[in-house]
């Protein structure tokens, strides 16, 4: 999968590319990251990048002239991309990561998972003039309703979440679908060695090597968690015929 992020600040995403289950993509070449900075397509001596808004008010709005440079040297890069594996018709949208944006779920998550590529834009300061956004931008991503310094860590908490769900990205010991909000329940509880910790011992039916009461444990340790944590995901629950079947014996 091909990226392109666009950021003043591209060393912070080395985060990603350099760490875990995401950088070894990147090193594997399952995913290919290009970070460009606007700052390499001013015009000015001073490098601008941002200026005081129209109309006053506090903070700075980032200029549309080097953010539009930037994303037009993404898309080459992307055609170059494409070109190079072969790929035709590529879907490769212009995302910006915004406070104004839709709430980042694990929906989005396996739509942008589809895409060929993605060209993120990271805004800083008050935002980025409307006239680019309107000319460019593809949609609109937020990860939540806080207020951070930047579009960076959204950036990267999306290709995360994307990135780990590529195929063959996850090997198969690590839990990549059937995650737990795959599933629509909170996770279990864990546990490894020692068999005795604080004086708490492991829950016996974890060391009975029985693999079905096993799962209906830990199913059950799951809806445990979710009524109380999330009522709102217990809601929307749907269980399978097997996970129904061990719910019916918890309410006898
Ligand atoms: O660029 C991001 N944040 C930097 C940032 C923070 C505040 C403001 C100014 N807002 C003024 C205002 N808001 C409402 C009324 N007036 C602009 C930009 C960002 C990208 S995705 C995301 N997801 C969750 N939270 C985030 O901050 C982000």
């Amino acid at each position: 999968m091909f990226f392109a992020v666009i950021s003043i600040l591209p060393q912070m995403f080395g985060a990603t590319t350099e760490y875990g289950i995401t950088g070894r993509a990147v090193g594997r070449g399952q995913v290919v990251v290009h970070t460009i900075n606007p700052r390499d397509f001013t015009a000015d001596n001073y490098r601008r990048i941002d200026e005081r808004p129209f109309g006053g008010g506090p903070g700075m709005v980032m200029l549309a002239e080097p953010l539009e440079q930037a994303i037009l040297h993404a898309k080459a890069l992307a055609d170059e991309y494409f070109g190079s594996v072969g790929k035709d018709n590529p879907t490769c949208p212009v995302i910006y990561l915004s406070p104004q944006g839709k709430t980042l779920d694990e929906q989005t998550v396996v739509e942008c998972s589809q895409f060929d590529g993605m060209i993120l834009l990271c805004g800083r300061y008050e935002g980025i003039d409307e006239r680019l956004l309107s000319a460019y931008v593809d949609g609109e991503i937020s990860i939540g309703d806080y207020v951070l310094t930047g579009g960076e860590l959204p950036a990267m908490v999306l290709m995360d979440s994307v990135i780990r769900r590529l195929p063959s990205v996850m090997n198969d010991d690590q839990s990549a679908l059937e995650d737990s909000f795959v599933d629509g329940l909170l996770d279990c509880p864990h546990y490894t060695k020692p068999l005795i910790f604080k004086d708490k011992k492991v829950p016996d039916v974890l060391l009975s090597g029985h693999h079905a009461n096993i799962a209906k444990w830990r199913f059950l340790e799951q809806v445990k968690r979710t009524k109380e944590r999330r009522p709102d995901l217990w809601e929307q629950f749907k269980p399978t015929k097997e996970q129904a079947k061990w719910l019916a014996e918890l309410n006898e």
